[in-house]
């Protein structure tokens, strides 16, 4: 596992940024696609809005890329919750990929055909395949869950046989549908963005304490063969090192 400490939430999305360009630019040069499965909530805005200016733009091969994601709320496409809306407004919508290269979970079937109809998809893409995304971007609640695992969801955090679930959220009273660890430990490559104070204590019981995952979902993310990368804000890392 590799952490890389940044003074503030710029510097980390920067740093992510350089890191990912390198990375997309490894992985091409032994394959002609790169899958990456985005992360919703807040902290990757800042990482999209860098991509998306030239000094980066131009050092992706876009139309090679294809974009996937970890979790999704059950909402419409056109809802400020929406994490395709988020990727959409503050990266897709901006750099030249086609609807082919990108794969929603869908909000307008049901919950359950939709986590179905993405288990159709993941396994068409990575069946057979030494690994499954290139990359998989994840961010971390405060509450130590990650995707859509969160704290005491234990059949989800445990599912060991599907790669792609619904769940009702009672807490937000919505669905969610969201990948599971299998899918998401079989990754060529993982990376954690965490930011801010409210997050300091769970961030060093994740990282640094006994293994709790129904407390703590985010320790239930352990590549099987790939890299598990942190990065993380010196708010965040509190006394990490
Ligand atoms: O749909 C979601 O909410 C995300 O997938 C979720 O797992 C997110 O990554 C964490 O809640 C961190 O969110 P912030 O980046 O906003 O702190």
């Amino acid at each position: 596992m590799q952490l890389h400490i940044s003074e503030n939430l710029d510097k980390l999305s920067t740093g992510v940024a350089d890191w990912l360009v390198q990375y997309i630019k490894q992985v091409l040069q032994k394959q002609d696609r790169f899958t990456i499965a985005l992360s919703g909530g807040s902290t990757p805005k800042k990482l999209h809005e860098l991509l998306v200016t030239d000094k980066y733009r131009n050092e992706i091969e876009w139309s090679k890329l294809h974009f996937f994601w970890g979790d999704e709320r059950y909402v419409p496409l056109t809802d400020e919750r929406s994490n395709a809306k988020m990727a959409y407004d503050t990266l897709l919508n901006h750099v030249p990929v086609n609807e082919a290269q990108i794969h929603i979970m869908r909000p307008d079937v049901a919950p359950e055909e939709s986590a179905a109809e993405y288990e159709k998809l993941l396994h068409n893409y990575f069946d057979g395949k030494p690994t499954t995304f290139d990359l998989v971007l994840l961010g971390m609640g405060d509450d130590g869950h990650t995707l859509s695992l969160f704290p005491g969801k234990t059949e989800v955090i445990h599912e060991q046989k599907l790669w792609a679930i619904s769940l009702w959220l009672e807490s937000q009273n919505m669905y969610r549908i969201t990948l599971t660890a299998p899918v998401v430990n079989k990754a060529a490559c993982v990376v954690f963005l965490a930011a801010g104070a409210n997050k300091t204590t769970v961030l060093k019981e994740v990282i640094t304490g006994a293994y709790n995952p129904d407390l703590y979902p985010s320790q239930v993310i352990k590549p099987e063969s790939g890299q598990l990368i942190w990065f993380v804000d010196q708010a965040a890392a509190g006394n990490l090192s």
